[in-house]
């Protein structure tokens, strides 16, 4: 897992690796301008235009030395210098008496800006780092704006987008990045939805800090990579039998929505699941039973939605419960859960309109243990703790909801973040826009549930749930973009074990 820590921890982290690895602080800026150019050299060609935005901080030094390194290696680089380069850092005056004498530089005036030509294929923006600490202003906005406004032109930010500060939401203008190249760890800030315009596509770049050096930093929030995931898969042997995958059960569904319990229970199929049951109002035996066959169902009884109560020796039968998809709110639904979360304390998980019951009747909040995962999204998340002015206010609830109930809390969105009882955010990698379509939620609910059933604990379940969801959607929208749907991200699941290794 890759440590966030916030922007005025950077300065100081540095210093610590600096001391301990006998370099300088050139060296690290070194390390981070090869870094970047290592993987942008995979992506652009020698003929491409590179126009290089430099600030006097060290994020201007970045682009200066990036500046040098491209051009160094046969690409066609203009530097542009803003700010105030007779006060620059140590290392971004360095970096500029390094720059080799033919690399055309320009220092710009704000007048300047209004007139110059930017006839360019790519700008790298490296006018403004972490150390931004008011909205830009002068030529700063000056040429953000005017970058801006270029189109058909790649545009790339190094570090984060100028503007942006690290750990807030930003006031005023911020340069729009295609594609935003973040040190070591994403800074917090462009995990935001209120960023997602400015950042663009989001990568992290490793610069050789290794993770001890961050543990005083810590602030308990991490970014989930691949091998965090894989390692946190249980293994089963060739003696398994379908009791070791778990029975599970899927709670739902009401007349007109039992697509989202039947996307559930598919899912905790496809996820591995040995047998999934479907609890389901009498209304939805005969979808269910004609399109998911491997699943068994059982009706409550409720003709059109789930009524009454099921004893709880009825429900310990099974390894973990999901709850929610399509259940409707009406006061018999309510009533069920109540009943429900009555008899059963086994690991669970609530979506859906199981979370939206819960808002309208808070008192059930008090049988949330730590069994139990809630998967909100926004919207849901704001029903159950009331409305939120950004998401930094929403992410900071979802983690004192979390520690206050003794729950897991997956609040749904890109950068899905997963906060837990004892204190730790973690923020998924994986996913895209296009698995913002009906039904994702459901997929989501049934892999959880699946791993749950399966013996994992509900931390493991909860991460792998949420990264291999963000994979499948990646598989699943490979070839179909707005085009995919919620069924093909469950078609997908199995694929995601291909590339985990995970058989
Ligand atoms: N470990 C790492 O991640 C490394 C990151 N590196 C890069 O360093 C920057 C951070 O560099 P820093 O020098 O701290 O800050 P900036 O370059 O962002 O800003 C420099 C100065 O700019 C002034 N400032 C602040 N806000 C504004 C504004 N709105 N308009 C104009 N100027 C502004 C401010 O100085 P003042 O005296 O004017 O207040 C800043 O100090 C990081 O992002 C990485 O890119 C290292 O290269 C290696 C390690
Ligand atoms: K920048």
């Amino acid at each position: 897992m890759l440590e966030i820590i916030s922007g005025r921890s950077v300065k100081k982290l540095d210093a610590d690796f600096i001391s301990d690895r006998g370099i300088t602080s050139h060296r690290l800026m070194e390390n981070a301008a090869q870094a970047f150019c290592d993987w942008f050299e995979k992506k652009y060609h020698r003929n491409d235009r590179i126009g290089i935005c430099c600030g006097h901080g060290n994020n201007g030094g970045d682009g200066l030395a990036i500046a040098r390194l491209l051009w160094r290696k046969g690409f066609d680089v203009v530097v542009f210098l803003v700010g105030d380069h007779d006060n620059a850092s140590a290392d971004c005056r360095l970096n500029r008496e390094l720059l080799p004498d033919k690399l055309p530089a320009v220092s710009l005036t704000e007048e300047d800006i209004q007139h110059i030509e930017f006839d360019f294929d790519v700008i790298i923006d490296a006018l403004l780092g972490i150390g931004v600490n008011r909205p830009l202003s002068g030529d700063f906005l000056a040429l953000v704006k005017r970058l801006n406004r270029l189109i058909h032109v790649n545009k790339i930010a190094v570090d984060i987008p100028s503007g942006l500060p690290s750990d807030e939401c930003v006031e005023g203008d911020a340069f729009i990045a295609d594609i935003t190249i973040s040190f070591q760890f994403p800074k917090y800030s462009l995990l935001f939805p209120e960023h997602a315009g400015f950042v663009g596509h989001l990568k992290v770049a490793n610069i050789g800090i290794s993770q001890p050096f961050f543990g005083q930093f810590s602030e308990g929030k991490y970014y989930l990579q691949y091998k965090d995931v894989a390692k946190r898969h249980l293994r089963f042997g060739r003696f398994s039998h379908k009791g070791d995958f778990g029975k599970v059960l899927v709670c739902g569904g009401s007349y007109g929505s039992m697509g989202a319990l039947k996307m559930a229970a598919t899912a905790s199929l496809r996820t591995g699941s040995g047998l999934v049951t479907c609890l389901a109002p009498k209304c939805g035996m005969g979808i269910l039973q004609s399109s998911l066959p491997e699943a068994q169902v059982l009706t409550g009884e409720g003709e059109n939605e789930l009524a009454g109560s099921v004893d709880s020796e009825s429900l310990s039968r099974f390894d973990a419960i999901g709850i929610g998809p399509g259940m409707g709110t009406s006061q018999t639904s309510s009533c069920f859960l109540g009943k429900f979360l009555e008899n059963y304390k086994g690991p669970l998980v609530i979506d859906a309109d199981g979370i939206n019951i819960l808002a309208k009747q808070p008192g059930l909040l008090n049988y949330l243990n730590e069994n139990v995962i809630l998967t909100p999204h926004v919207k849901e998340f704001e029903r159950l703790v009331g409305p939120c002015q950004n998401h930094k206010e929403r992410l900071d609830k979802a983690l004192e909801f979390s520690m206050k109930h003794g729950c897991i809390l997956i609040l749904k969105g890109a950068h899905t973040a997963i906060s837990l009882p004892n204190g730790k955010q973690y923020f998924n990698s994986t996913g895209n826009k296009h698995m913002a379509t009906g039904g994702s939620g459901d997929v989501l609910t049934g892999m959880i549930t699946s791993f749950l059933g399966q013996g994992y604990s509900v931390e493991n379940a909860a991460v792998c749930g949420v990264y291999q969801h963000g994979l499948a959607g990646q598989i699943a929208s490979k070839n179909r973009l707005r085009g995919t749907i919620a069924s093909d991200i469950v078609e997908a699941i199995p694929r995601t074990y291909i590339l985990l290794k995970i058989d």
